[in-house]
């Protein structure tokens, strides 16, 4: 199939012209190898909006190629992966770009906060990529600041954050642009337990807030009991619990 750059072809089956109970997330048939290694195996699932999903699974299944081909940052050599409509193996990567500006969150282990920027510059990012006025940018970056408790420390800088401070501040930053579908890999991976179930308690929160779908990797049986739905990876193949 030739590679489709736009999004404008895509819109007909864009999320928000389709019927609202369309899956945000379609994988259907993902398969990937390295060399000859296969790490996903015809990984099949399909999320709802407002959704909460942990992906659990040994060290080396696979759950993060898998979160990676979902946020277009890589793709499987065969099968399907829909986001909000739409098809990412149709798109050049300027149309996985913005299918990751416009519809996608990324929340990591290692924050991946700028660290030049300060914590309001870093959850303004994602809305300087889009078409939004200086006015409404400055207003959202303040209302999430607000939201993730951390008004006080908007000109701090990543390096004076605590880890829970930065992770917070990330999870502003994925959720600032509305996006239909958040990844988390790893979200409390790098926090102390206490820090780790308040941050689970916030992106609990968001996503009810904001109806994203939110799909969660995470290796802790207690972070996955907290979700609706449990996916669990094995040798690059998805069974359901
Ligand atoms: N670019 C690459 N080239 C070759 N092999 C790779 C590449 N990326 C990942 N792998 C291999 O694919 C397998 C799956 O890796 P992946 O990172 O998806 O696992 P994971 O389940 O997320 O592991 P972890 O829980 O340790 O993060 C691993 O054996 C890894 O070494």
């Amino acid at each position: 199939m030739p590679a489709d750059p736009t999004l404008a072809a895509q819109s007909r089956s864009s999320l928000h012209e389709q019927d609202v109970t369309a899956p945000v997330l379609a994988v259907s048939k993902a398969s990937k190898s390295y060399g000859d290694r296969p790490i996903l195996r015809d990984v099949t699932f399909t999320m709802r909006a407002g959704e909460r999903v942990a992906l659990l699974g040994p060290s080396g299944s696979g759950k993060t190629t898998l979160l990676n081909c979902i946020g277009g940052v890589d793709r499987p050599d065969s099968g399907e992966v829909l986001v909000a409509g739409c098809r990412l193996h149709a798109l050049d990567t300027n149309g996985l770009a913005e299918v990751r500006r416009k519809h996608l969150g990324m929340v990591f282990q290692f924050f991946h906060l700028l660290p030049t920027l300060t914590a309001a510059e870093n959850v303004e990012l994602p809305l300087q990529l889009l078409d939004i006025s200086t006015r409404e940018r400055e207003d959202r970056v303040e209302l999430l600041l607000d939201r993730v408790g951390l008004t006080q420390r908007a000109k701090a800088l990543p390096s004076e954050l605590s880890g829970g401070e930065m992770q917070r501040v990330a999870i502003a930053r994925a959720i600032v642009h509305k996006p239909a579908l958040l990844l988390a890999d790893e979200p409390t991976g790098n926090l102390d337990s206490q820090t780790g179930v308040a941050i689970l308690n916030l992106l609990e929160e968001v996503v009810r807030e904001t109806g994203a779908a939110l799909l969660m990797v995470t290796h802790s049986e207690e972070a996955a009991a907290r979700c609706q739905r449990i996916l669990r990876m094995k040798d690059g193949t998805l069974t359901e619990s």
